[in-house]
């Protein structure tokens, strides 16, 4: 398997802040990551460090093969999928579905253009399938539910057939059914072994989907630990992770945590 991201002692400051703090990590072909921390920890910071959108402060990344600060960003970034609110934010509201799906891969370059080509728009139209948002295709994004723009976005990053796909909290903001919904279509892409490498950014256990493999730490921008799922994510790693005394269940491939309740004597 080849490194797909390759962290190592990445540093990020701004003024006296140290945002991620020598952090070496590696994400291989077929990995499915989570990256957990409190709010604050460094996710996005690492994230944007990932997406080839921000340049460590020291350290080095290697990103598919080209190392950070050697290589054509712009040719970097179309090879890689993200989803974020960040890139939501800057998708225009009046935009029909179908369209924004479609012009994915110019809009990562920069540029636009009218026509498309059929291959496009069958590429579009499965992964608003696998989305699950096809009944969706005509409406504009900005009269769309959260939980309906978090599928569109999916289906966007994912236009470009990318290899490595960066999910930053796609659950965040979506009700108890949607965040159930999202949780398995994440997971059938996770299975899925044609999917890209993916890291997915979010705050609770409970969001993580079945059929990833590894997760990452973080705290005050430093790793806690990191490694396959099952042998790292305890409640030990988990109340390092978060500050607290922390118990975690395992059940049926989801994940659940809650503070440990003190003993009354
Ligand atoms: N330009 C900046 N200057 C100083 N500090 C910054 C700057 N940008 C971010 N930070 C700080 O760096 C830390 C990490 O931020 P980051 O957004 O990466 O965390 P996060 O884990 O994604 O948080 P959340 O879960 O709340 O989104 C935070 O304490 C944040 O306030």
């Amino acid at each position: 398997m080849s490194a797909v991201l390759e962290l190592a002692e990445a540093t990020v400051r701004r003024g006296q802040a140290t945002l991620i703090d020598r952090i070496t990590w590696v994400v291989k072909d077929g990995e499915r990551w989570v990256v957990l921390g409190a709010n604050g920890a460094g996710k996005t910071t690492l994230l944007q460090v990932a997406a080839a959108q921000l340049y460590p402060t020291s350290g080095a990344v290697g990103i598919l093969g080209e190392l950070l600060g050697t290589v054509d960003v712009f040719e970097l970034r179309p090879r890689i999928g993200v989803s974020s609110a960040a890139v939501a934010e800057r998708i225009p509201r009046d935009e029909k579905v179908r369209d924004l799906v479609v012009s994915a891969s110019y809009a990562v370059l920069g540029r636009w253009r009218e026509e498309y080509d059929d291959v496009d728009h069958q590429r579009a139209e499965s992964l608003l399938r696998e989305l699950g948002v096809t009944h969706l295709a005509d409406r504009v994004f900005g009269t769309l539910s959260e939980g309906e723009r978090k599928r569109v976005q999916i289906a966007r990053s994912l236009m470009t057939d990318p290899e490595l796909l960066l999910l930053d909290e796609p659950a965040a903001g979506l009700d108890l059914g949607g965040r159930e919904d999202l949780v398995s279509t994440l997971s059938v892409l996770a299975y899925d072994p044609d999917s890209p490498a993916t890291v997915l950014v979010t705050h609770h256990v409970e969001e993580i989907p079945p059929g990833f493999t590894h997760v990452l730490m973080l705290r005050d921008g430093a790793v806690v630990d990191a490694g396959p799922i099952m042998e790292t994510l305890t409640p030990e790693s988990l109340s390092a992770t978060f500050g607290m005394p922390l118990q975690l269940e395992h059940d049926d491939g989801r994940w659940a945590a809650r503070r440990r309740r003190r003993h009354v004597s």
